[in-house]
């Protein structure tokens, strides 16, 4: 398993369920199996996997299958909490597992700055590792206590994934590019803002759940970032642009996971609640986009 946050696109894929709810093995390994053929080895599974909703006593079965399931040399990221009970009781089933680290699930009110930034350690301490921090809100973590978790070498990553409507006018993370090692922090939010976070920010990788159905295009984009071919970033970042407006639209985590079974990937079933999967009506708007998606990598493959 390597560890290099910046060696793939981080895929942050959809977990796939049975209709009774419990996990859809063929399914899982499927999807994982379409990722890593498509240039992708780093795996988190965070909000698109909805484990803001997992249960401790699910918890170790999916960490155990994800680890069955992807390749050696791929590098699994589990994510933890949100809240800090959950932190703490899944720092256990992790610390004897063979993660390298894990993802702190952003908790969202009833939290302050400096509870959280106490949490965080005490989960850190627990897990026996440095953590992978994620960053949605300005007021869950202040720039000043990011840093002193970094300074305390509690911190192996930070996904910076604080939405703007601009993503070039964006004074928190100017702040946090000086405050912290800028080559710890990659771009969260996808392919939308993926550029202007590599130009703009130096920040040098980003996350992705679109990748989970066009692999090769999103890999490709990193390839053209790494190669500052900017032009050709461009043009394959806009190949996401309409499956990202239904996202954006509707509900990233929802468009996505339906996403994924529409595209025809995998039968990624019913998502856990307290999500729920798309309507009908949204079914509809969906399916021919993420088939198009879809369709779009599979040409790259065939061109190769
Ligand atoms: N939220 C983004 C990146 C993943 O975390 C997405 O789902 O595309």
């Amino acid at each position: 398993m390597h560890s290099d946050p910046g060696k793939s696109v981080v895929a942050v894929p959809p977990l796939a369920r049975n209709a009774d709810l419990t996990l859809n093995i063929k399914a899982n390994a499927a999807l994982i199996r379409h990722l890593e053929a498509g240039g992708v080895s780093t795996l988190m599974y965070g909000g698109n996997a909805n484990f803001y909703h997992l249960g401790l006593s699910d918890y170790p079965r999916v960490l155990d299958m994800l680890l069955e399931l992807a390749q050696p040399s791929s590098w699994i990221i589990p994510s933890a909490g949100p809240d800090f009970g959950k932190l703490m009781d899944q720092a256990r089933y992790l610390r004897e597992r063979p993660f390298p680290t894990a993802m702190v699930l952003p908790a969202s009110g009833f939290a302050t700055d400096a509870g959280t930034a106490d949490g965080i350690s005490r989960f850190a301490d627990a897990l026996g590792k440095p953590v992978i921090l994620y960053l949605k809100a300005e007021s869950y973590l202040s720039v000043a206590s990011v840093a002193r978790l970094c300074d305390k070498g509690l911190v192996s990553a930070i996904k910076y994934a604080i939405v703007r409507d601009d993503p070039s006018r964006d004074p928190y993370l100017s702040q946090l590019v000086t405050a912290v090692d800028r080559s710890r922090i990659i771009s969260g939010i996808g392919e939308r803002p993926a550029i202007q976070h590599w130009r703009q920010f130096g920040l040098r990788g980003f996350t992705s759940g679109s990748v989970a159905i066009a692999p090769r295009l999103s890999s490709a984009l990193l390839a053209a970032l790494k190669a500052e071919a900017y032009d050709e970033a461009q043009r394959l970042r806009e190949i996401f642009l309409p499956f990202e407006n239904e996202r954006d639209g509707i509900n990233p985590t929802r468009v996505l996971h339906d996403g994924v079974t529409l595209a025809g990937i995998a039968d990624m079933g019913p998502i856990l609640p307290l999500l729920s999967n798309l309507d009908d009506a949204e079914r509809a708007r969906v399916a021919p986009v993420a088939r198009e998606l879809q369709m779009r990598d599979a040409a790259l493959a065939k061109a190769a």
